[in-house]
């Protein structure tokens, strides 16, 4: 995608001057050192840099896991900042899609109950050709009836894929998702939120420490000491280990 075209279209979600410090006195840490960006409606993003740099400390403020210290993050028209904590986890629930390394299913709950698990607990009706589209782009229709156990990592990350999906969340925030998985199964999981982001004009923010799975995005945000030191657009994988191979303390 060209980067003009990005940069037209409306804010999914959009940072300003963010902060995040952690502690107090002589041992505070500063996370994030007023960061500012907008990530666009149906646009692919990842969060790169090193260790230690911020990268998931944004996600979970970007995403109303956590507070910053100053600065604004809105989600559309919604300010989360100035969300109190009962909206603020009624909205996380209904707009905001979450994928972690670690899967999060509930191991007694079959697939298909994890994937439909966000909209029990919003007490939703799940709308059935939505649904049904989810289950087939993650290739699961088979494997519905099976629980966490019975399925392979590559099938745990799509369910968790398809249970971030479900209600249609304004973003889907994924911290390392591909990260426990082999490279098939990471390939797979690549693919399929490129696939989410193109067919269905999703708006997918990933965190990331390979390459590989960063030349998927239409965007790299490279980060280093909580801030944003760089971006790329369209970048080849070569690229992006370059870039982030020099940010690398040393
Ligand atoms: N709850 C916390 N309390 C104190 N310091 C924290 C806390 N969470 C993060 N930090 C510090 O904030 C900084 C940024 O951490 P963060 O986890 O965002 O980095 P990261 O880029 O995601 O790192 P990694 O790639 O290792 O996961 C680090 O110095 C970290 O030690």
């Amino acid at each position: 995608m060209p980067p003009s075209d990005l940069t037209d279209r409306p804010a999914a979600a959009r940072l300003v001057n963010v902060t995040r410090r952690y502690g107090r006195g002589d041992g505070t840490v500063h996370a994030l050192r007023g960061v500012s960006l907008t990530l666009p409606v149906g646009s692919f993003t990842a969060v790169m840099g090193p260790s230690g740099s911020g990268k998931s400390t944004f996600l979970r403020c970007a995403s109303g896991l956590d507070r910053p210290s100053s600065g604004t993050v809105h989600l559309g028209d919604t300010e989360l900042t100035a969300l109190r904590e009962r909206r603020l986890t009624l909205l996380r629930r209904e707009r905001i899609g979450f994928v972690f390394q670690s899967f999060n299913l509930v191991p007694s709950l079959t697939a298909r109950e994890n994937i439909l698990l966000p909209l029990r607990l919003a007490g939703r009706r799940p709308d059935r050709a939505w649904l049904r589209d989810i289950v087939e782009r993650t290739g699961l229709t088979d494997r519905l009836r099976h629980r966490p156990a019975e399925l392979s990592g590559g099938q745990r990350q799509r369910v968790a894929l398809a249970r971030a999906l479900v209600t249609r969340p304004d973003v889907v925030f994924a911290d390392e998702p591909t990260g426990a998985l082999d490279l098939a199964a990471r390939q797979a999981v690549l693919g399929l939120l490129r696939e989410v982001v193109d067919a269905m004009g999703q708006t997918v923010v990933m965190v990331t420490h390979d390459p590989v799975a960063a030349a998927h995005a239409d965007r790299v945000l490279f980060l280093a000491d909580g801030s944003v030191v760089d971006v790329m657009d369209a970048a080849s994988a070569e690229r992006i280990a370059d870039r982030v191979h020099r940010l690398e303390p040393r």
